[in-house]
């Protein structure tokens, strides 16, 4: 199989892997250690656990997101209701403020 060759690597919890293959879920939200990606970056997707790689993506937005600022729209693009999404950014971010909304898509 060709690769694309891609520009820098993003990892995602394999229980995401589905939504993102079925085009269910169109951005993710991290915190500003994961900041650095630009608009048109071609990026490699593996599996945080173990490092298996599943896709690649391109970057098409990168802002900065308030968590209190979290909305339905932003819950429907994780595939997640928003009482969802807001528990999950807990869960691996804690008490977090600042948030990085990258939208992307498949390539
Ligand atoms: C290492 C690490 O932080 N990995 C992450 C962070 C976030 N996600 C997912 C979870 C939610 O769908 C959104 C919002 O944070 O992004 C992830 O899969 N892996």
């Amino acid at each position: 199989m060709s690769r694309i060759s891609c520009d820098a690597k993003i990892t995602f919890f394999e229980r995401f892997e589905a939504d993102i293959l079925s085009g269910a879920k169109t951005i993710t939200l991290r915190d500003e250690s994961e900041s650095h990606f630009r608009v048109g970056d071609r990026l490699s997707v593996s599996t945080f656990e173990t490092d298996r790689h599943f896709c690649d993506i391109q970057v098409v937005r990168v802002e900065e997101l308030a968590f209190d600022a979290l909305n339905q729209r932003h819950a429907a693009q994780e595939n997640m209701t928003l009482e969802q999404l807001k528990a999950v950014i807990t869960e691996i971010y804690g008490e977090i403020k600042t948030l990085y909304l990258i939208e992307y898509r498949l390539l």
